[in-house]
């Protein structure tokens, strides 16, 4: 499983930065603007710039509403400003219909500027607080659109957590329809040291964080520090042993 953090500007990145040994992507966001709000243009430079060349940068294009155009546009310039994993909120999708409309457009965009670059179609666990589409709908929303990964986070950061939204078996569910259209399985919202056991066993590939590595587990007010970073790979880790010593099923 894959470790994605969130730092909100530099400060945080170079927390990330040094924390680089732990982590595989640093996940450039404005907190402030949403659970996927998009930072500037010059921020995701400058983060790029500031993490080791080895490790990805992803940036968040905002919770977006449904309009095409001004998404795809959005996207591009996360691109051109060395986001290598370009991830998309589909906030504002009522239908599967729209969002695929809408992750076509940000594919095109972007891979038309660079082929090798990866397109997050993400969805929310709590989709039903806001209206958008449903959770296990957007593995096949991430296919139909030629999206590289199915992603779900929360939209209402107030506490609650990807397991309140969607049960650890319908999380099951969406890994497993991602894997079946060949697409990786995303999850984040709130998650904490204590869902990487379930988290594991499901088969995630990455796992979005920000608030458990933050201090005092306070997205907003904590600060992303490297210990913590440290300590949850730790922690991903040894569940990776274990599921790797637990004989499967027959
Ligand atoms: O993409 C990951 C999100 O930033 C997760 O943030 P959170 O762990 O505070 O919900």
């Amino acid at each position: 499983m894959l470790l994605l953090i969130s730092p909100d500007g530099v400060e945080e990145a170079l927390a990330c930065a040094k924390a680089a040994d732990h982590l595989d992507i640093v996940d450039v966001k404005k907190p402030d603007e949403g659970s996927l709000g998009a930072n500037f243009p010059w921020v995701i430079r400058e983060i790029r710039g500031a993490v080791p060349a080895d490790k990805p940068v992803s940036a968040t294009v905002g919770d977006v509403p449904y309009k095409p155009g001004t998404v795809a546009q959005a996207a591009l310039g996360a691109a051109v400003s060395g986001a290598t994993y370009i991830k998309v909120g589909l906030y504002g999708c009522t239908t599967p219909d729209q969002a695929i409309e809408v992750m076509r457009g940000v594919v095109r965009a972007v891979k038309d500027f660079r082929p090798d670059a990866f397109v997050v179609a993400s969805g929310y666990a709590d989709a039903h607080r806001i209206g958008c589409v449903s959770p296990l709908a957007l593995p096949d929303i991430a296919r139909r659109s030629g999206s590289d990964a199915a992603m779900l986070d929360t939209a209402i950061k107030d506490g609650t957590r990807l397991f309140d939204h969607v049960p650890p078996e319908a999380c099951g569910e969406f890994v497993r329809l991602a894997h079946d259209a060949g697409l990786l399985a995303a999850l984040a919202g709130s998650v904490k040291r204590e869902d990487l056991a379930l988290l594991t066993r499901i088969g995630t590939d990455i796992v979005g964080v920000r608030g458990a590595v933050c201090e005092g587990g306070d997205r907003n007010a904590g600060r992303i520090q490297p210990r913590l970073v440290a300590e949850f790979r730790a922690e991903m880790d040894r569940h990776a042993r274990e599921h790797a010593a637990t004989p499967a099923a027959s």
